[in-house]
């Protein structure tokens, strides 16, 4: 789980051995063309995957490049985070494991681990920042309603990395019984390789579905940045090709101001929640207007492609996100999740700035659960 010095394991010596048990039974299991298939097939009739790839004309004509949009929006749940849970929790029952916990900032991942539980029988119990409680109520009675405990957090600065160290205290002190269903490419491995692996379903439908569509591979591919996990899923199946990655982080109020969450854009190399990577600064104070994104760290795998300058990683600002959500809901009638108006925004960006005949953007997830934030924007 090395990437070129980020990433490893750097963890309690508590850890050491249940995350090692977790990367051999991944090896094993989860790479067995038994749980591919069971996978699959949860996949497409649980969670509704292959998703559209749908050709935003509309958006591509104001701005003279074929903007293309991977409808993970449409997925059960309203994000991706369900490919990620599905395979998780999948390997979890097959491990004996007969509780399930995990962090949540928007509510998605939550959300999508809530499921999970439901669907396999598992106890759940989600740490959630009291702070994103408040604002994802609606995630919160969802996951309560598919029978969760959501633990609401208020030590620290009640946010997602509190939510984290309060999951990763819980999993250190049960681990014989339960599996600790991280949210993204994050964390000490196997989970920042384990997690790419299962939201990779993403670009290998993607890159089938461009090249049928258009005759060839697009210019660049976009997708939003908080932990990493709908990005790199989108970039893997491109990985040898000539593709470009762009990557929108929450750049807040600017990726040079105090408050953003761009740890690629402006950050330093540190070590966090178990892997070494790219953390933001200590005089900024972690802020997006989009709680996904809300995050001071991210997945190891996008250090090392911003080290190695195989990706871009810009620092997409709220209002810049704010405006990108309102143009796609006008121009496409698609309402954006928050997150993923970052990546639009950034698409946006690459049209107007010629160069980029076809881009590939990946809609992680739609907005419902962002209705109260914008309504407080924006007097309609
Ligand atoms: C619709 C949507 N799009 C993108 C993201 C960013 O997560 P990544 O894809 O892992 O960078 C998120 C992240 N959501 C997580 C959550 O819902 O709990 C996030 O807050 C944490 C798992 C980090 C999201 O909900």
């Amino acid at each position: 789980g090395d990437f070129e010095g980020y990433g490893g394991r750097h963890v309690p010596e508590a850890l050491e051995g249940p995350l090692s048990e977790l990367a051999a039974a991944y090896g094993e299991v989860g790479k067995s063309e038994g749980f591919q298939e069971e996978l699959r097939g949860y996949l497409e009739e649980f969670a509704g995957r292959p998703t559209p790839l749908y050709h935003a004309r509309n958006l591509s004509d104001r701005y003279g490049a074929e903007i293309y949009l991977k409808r993970e929006d449409l997925l059960h749940g309203g994000a991706h985070k369900i490919n990620n849970t599905l395979g998780q929790a999948l390997l979890a029952k097959k491990a004996g494991k007969e509780r399930l916990i995990a962090e949540t900032g928007a509510g998605q991942h939550g959300t999508a681990t809530a499921m999970v539980g439901a669907l396999f029988g598992l106890d759940t119990e989600i740490y959630m920042g009291e702070k994103d409680a408040e604002r994802q109520r609606m995630n919160v009675f969802r996951m309560r309603l598919m029978g969760a405990e959501v633990n609401e957090v208020t030590r620290g600065g009640a946010g997602l990395a509190d939510a984290v160290d309060a999951a990763l205290e819980d999993f250190a002190s049960n681990v014989a019984d339960t599996h600790y269903l991280v949210g993204s490419v994050v964390g000490p491995d196997p989970f920042p390789r384990m997690v790419r692996d299962f939201q990779s379903v993403i670009g290998g439908e993607a890159r089938e579905q461009i090249v049928e569509r258009t005759g060839n591979l697009p210019d660049a591919a976009v997708a939003c940045v908080g932990g990493g996990s709908n990005a790199i899923g989108l970039f893997h199946a491109f990985r040898d090709d000539p593709v470009g990655f762009y990557g929108a982080e929450g750049g807040g109020e600017g990726s040079d101001s105090a408050r953003h969450a761009a740890p690629l854009a402006k950050g330093h190399d540190d070590t966090l929640h178990g892997m070494r990577t790219r953390v933001l600064d200590e005089d900024v104070e972690v802020h997006s207007v989009s709680a996904g994104l809300d995050y001071p760290g991210v997945g190891p795998e996008h250090a090392m492609f911003r080290a190695v300058g195989r990706a871009e990683y810009t620092g997409v600002t709220d209002e810049e996100a704010l405006a990108a959500f309102r143009e796609l809901s006008e121009t496409e009638g698609i309402i954006p999740a928050l997150e993923s108006s970052h990546a639009v925004a950034r698409a946006i960006e690459l049209a107007e700035a010629d160069g980029h005949e076809t881009i590939l953007v990946n809609l992680s997830g739609r907005g419902d659960k962002d209705m109260e934030t914008a309504a407080e924007r924006f007097s309609l």
